[in-house]
């Protein structure tokens, strides 16, 4: 018998287009492992394609891969035409929610965020309610107001987040289980963005940081707009979600952040593509300096999130080459975890942090994972 996991995705960027791909190439490994992900509505920030028989049909996988093709063009989905429905803003969230009633009710339904919006946490609390599940690789849902999180984390088993730290690294999966097993955390220090450590590792190389900050964004490491990347606000993002886990009641406004750019940069001031052209090369000299000062005491630059003693920073270090943060390269992140179990010997968490592939792999894992609260 195939276990049948709906979903419906919001998002479709970088991302989420990602993870289409990624469903329809793993089709005959899930047919293996006796699971089939039937994806029924997909939106983007205007509108929701959709089935018009959520329980009986899907999206075939001609048309997940003919929504990539348009979505990279930068078409609409409206342009798509065939057995699906396409409704437009505002109807949009209603309409995901009458999805997510008629689903709950019989097979259950994951509704699965690869947007970069804060539009979507309504629908997202929503659902959680109605008794669906929901997988982010979306931050903002769990780092706005408290009283939002809790809402989303009411039902544990339900919300799968893993994406949201460390693209597809086993960040929450593994503090989940010192956790449950009774082993305090008593300090994470991490580089947690996959942007930064690859710009402070090419800007150390010699390279303008202007032009690394570019090609970052070109390697899809960064944010929509990079300027959620050098404000220190997406690790920020980061550190307030691995603190919220350990329990502390915390939000983003208590975390000491420093940003890479100065406020007359801002996104009320200027606009992303003003601030990649004008702007950015303003600040080579600044980093220049700032890197070989550093370089002089044998050190080396990197933005490090330290939570700690109810504390939580993010901002660049001096820290030494020749340490687990100094020789981190590229888009690697590090959390070096310590805990009773893990005191002397910390627990070391590496590899690639950022980048469409690996984190719409984790997501693609975190959905696989709930597949047991899914009745075929
Ligand atoms: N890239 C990475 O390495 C990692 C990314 N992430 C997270 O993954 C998410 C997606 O990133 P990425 O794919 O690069 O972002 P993109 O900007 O490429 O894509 C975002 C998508 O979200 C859609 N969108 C915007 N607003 C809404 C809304 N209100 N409702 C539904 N969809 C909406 C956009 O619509 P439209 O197409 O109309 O603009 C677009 O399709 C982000 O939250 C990011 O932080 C997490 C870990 C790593
Ligand atoms: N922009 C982020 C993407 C992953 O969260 C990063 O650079 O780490």
């Amino acid at each position: 018998m195939v276990k049948s996991i709906s979903m419906v995705l919001m998002g479709c960027g970088g991302v989420g287009r990602q993870l289409l791909q990624h469903i329809v190439s793993c089709r005959s490994l899930h047919a293996k492992q006796g699971v089939r992900l039937r994806v029924v509505g997909i939106c983007d920030s205007k509108s929701l394609l959709f089935v018009s028989d959520v329980l009986t049909k899907e999206l075939d996988d001609t048309l997940l891969l003919e929504v990539c093709r348009i979505k990279a063009n930068g078409t609409s989905l409206h342009t798509l035409t065939g057995e699906c429905q396409v409704c437009a803003d505002p109807e949009v969230m209603k309409r995901i929610m009458d999805i997510a009633a008629a689903l709950v009710r019989t097979t259950g339904l994951a509704l699965v965020d690869c947007s970069a919006s804060d539009e979507t946490i309504g629908v997202l609390k929503g659902a959680i309610h109605l008794g669906c599940c929901v997988v982010l690789a979306n931050k903002k849902p769990l780092t706005t107001k408290i009283e939002d999180y809790d809402k989303l984390v009411s039902h544990p088993r339900r919300l799968r987040h893993e994406s949201t730290v460390g693209a597809g690294l086993p960040v929450i999966a593994s503090l989940n289980r010192l956790l449950s097993s009774g082993d305090p955390i008593r300090q994470i220090i991490g580089s947690l963005s996959g942007t930064l450590g690859y710009v402070m590792s090419e800007v150390e190389d010699g390279k303008p940081f202007s032009e690394v900050v570019k090609a970052a964004k070109s390697l899809n490491y960064t944010e929509p707009d990079p300027r959620d990347d050098l404000s220190g606000m997406d690790v920020a993002r980061k550190a307030l979600i691995l603190a919220r886990l350990l329990g502390w009641r915390m939000e983003i406004s208590s975390i000491k952040i420093e940003s890479l750019y100065p406020e007359e940069m801002g996104a009320n001031v200027m606009s992303a593509e003003e601030f990649l052209v004008k702007g950015l090369p303003l600040l080579d000299k600044n980093i220049e300096e700032r890197v070989r000062k550093a370089s002089s005491n044998g050190n080396v630059l990197r933005y490090v999130c330290v939570i700690e003693d109810t504390r939580c920073n993010v901002g660049i270090q001096e820290i030494p080459k020749d340490s687990p943060l100094g020789r981190l390269r590229g888009s690697d992140n590090i959390l070096v975890v310590h805990s009773r179990c893990y005191s002397q010997q910390p627990l070391v968490i590496q590899g690639a942090g950022a980048g469409n592939d690996t984190t719409a792999a984790g997501v693609l894992a975190d959905i696989l994972d709930i597949q047991d609260l899914f009745s075929s």
